[in-house]
């Protein structure tokens, strides 16, 4: 797919006006912007498992951002951090602030604050971790047990279902940190299960509205893209179920491993178009392929959420990891299984669909799960 951007000018201007409407800044920063800011910065410390003394002297994830922190601003960050219960990131915030003031002599704030924090936080620390060990396996194993069937798919043999139903995912053991900082990588076998497929398509960059609804232009465009491409069927806009809409994301936002039928049950498929490429972080994750795919103007990434029965397909679990320097552009377009009358609905728990790239197939997935 192809943006057009002859109407650059016009878009950025549209943007701007969004953005004033949305984020009137004429009476701010306020205490709300200052605190997103910290949370945001602790965030990105967290999962590419950043030193607070790089961040603090211009370093972010490997860019320069050349603005050089104080003691006060690490005092605060290290506040905030353990506001937050990050203990470990407050106390080297903290740290950091006072070596600030012992060694470089900043006088943005008074020593006893710094050291009183840190003493706080330590204790704060000691207090969460030396009482029997954290088990968080408990926490992890109800968010990610396995979901109850959606109604209406038919009722498996229990003894067929006991040999069907796959092993107990443990998505504690997935490294989503790891993914994000490009430690762990798909395997082989993951990987040939992966493909790309160019599409040349035409999107003039004025039919994009901004964090409003599509024009039924934009819609029929989009629609014939992900039609096309997929072999599934994305109704007019007056028959969609959900809108589309373009999303923006800023530096520090980021989105948890989820899966798109949470929200939306019948989501057969996510096509998740994107509008910008992000100067550092802000990939999609996908957990079960250990995979992360970097936003790239123009292109789209598709998942299946549920197996051909219309079963959830926890492997679809995805999210994005943080921005840490830029804007990241992104439509999702929600694949309904009420929509797809054209596709056989295949009875057999755990088979997934076939992918038809441009009409052709693709492979046919074997009845298997990994
Ligand atoms: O923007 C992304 O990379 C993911 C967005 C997403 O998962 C969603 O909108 O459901
Ligand atoms: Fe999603």
């Amino acid at each position: 797919m192809k943006i057009n951007h002859s109407d650059g000018n016009s878009l950025q201007k549209r943007i701007s006006r969004y953005l004033e409407s949305v984020y009137n800044i004429s009476n701010g920063p306020n205490q709300a912007d200052y605190d997103a800011a910290l949370c945001s910065i602790i965030n990105v410390q967290y999962v590419y498992n950043l030193a607070a003394k790089d961040i603090a002297s211009g370093f972010l994830n490997g860019i320069n951002t050349k603005i050089v922190l104080n003691a006060r601003d690490c005092f605060l960050l290290g506040q905030f951090a353990v506001f937050m219960t990050f203990y470990r990131s407050g106390m080297q915030w903290l740290e950091y602030a006072l070596h600030l003031k012992q060694n470089k002599s900043d006088v943005t704030i008074q020593l006893e604050q710094v050291s009183d924090a840190l003493a706080q936080a330590k204790i704060a620390h000691d207090k969460r971790y030396s009482a029997q060990k954290w088990d968080n396996t408990r926490y992890f194993r109800r968010r990610f047990a396995p979901l109850s069937e959606p109604t209406g798919t038919q009722k498996i043999h229990p003894t067929q279902e006991a040999i069907l139903r796959p092993p107990e995912v443990h998505y504690i053991t997935k490294d989503t940190h790891g993914i994000c900082q490009g430690r762990v990588q798909p395997s082989p076998d993951e990987t040939k299960e992966l493909f790309c497929c160019p599409y040349q398509g035409h999107l003039r960059a004025r039919d994009i509205y901004v964090g409003e609804e599509l024009s039924p232009e934009t819609h029929g465009v989009l629609r014939q893209i992900v039609e096309r491409i997929s072999g599934l069927r994305v109704p007019d806009s007056s028959g969609m179920l959900y809108d589309l809409h373009v999303l923006s994301h800023t530096a520090g936002d980021y989105y948890p491993a989820h899966l798109d039928t949470d929200e939306h049950p019948t989501a057969l498929a996510t096509f998740l178009i994107y509008f910008s490429e992000v100067s550092k972080g802000g990939e999609s994750y996908f957990l079960d392929a250990n995979l992360k795919t970097v936003p790239k103007k123009g292109s789209a990434v598709m998942t299946y959420n549920l197996y051909s029965c219309g079963q959830n397909d926890e492997s679809a679990l995805h999210g994005f990891c943080p921005i840490s320097f830029g804007e990241k552009w992104v439509t999702p377009v929600w694949i309904m299984y009420e929509h797809q009358t054209h596709l056989q609905c295949l009875s057999e728990p755990y088979l997934r669909h076939e992918i038809l790239v441009n009409g052709q197939s693709k492979y046919k997935h074997q009845n298997e799960h990994r």
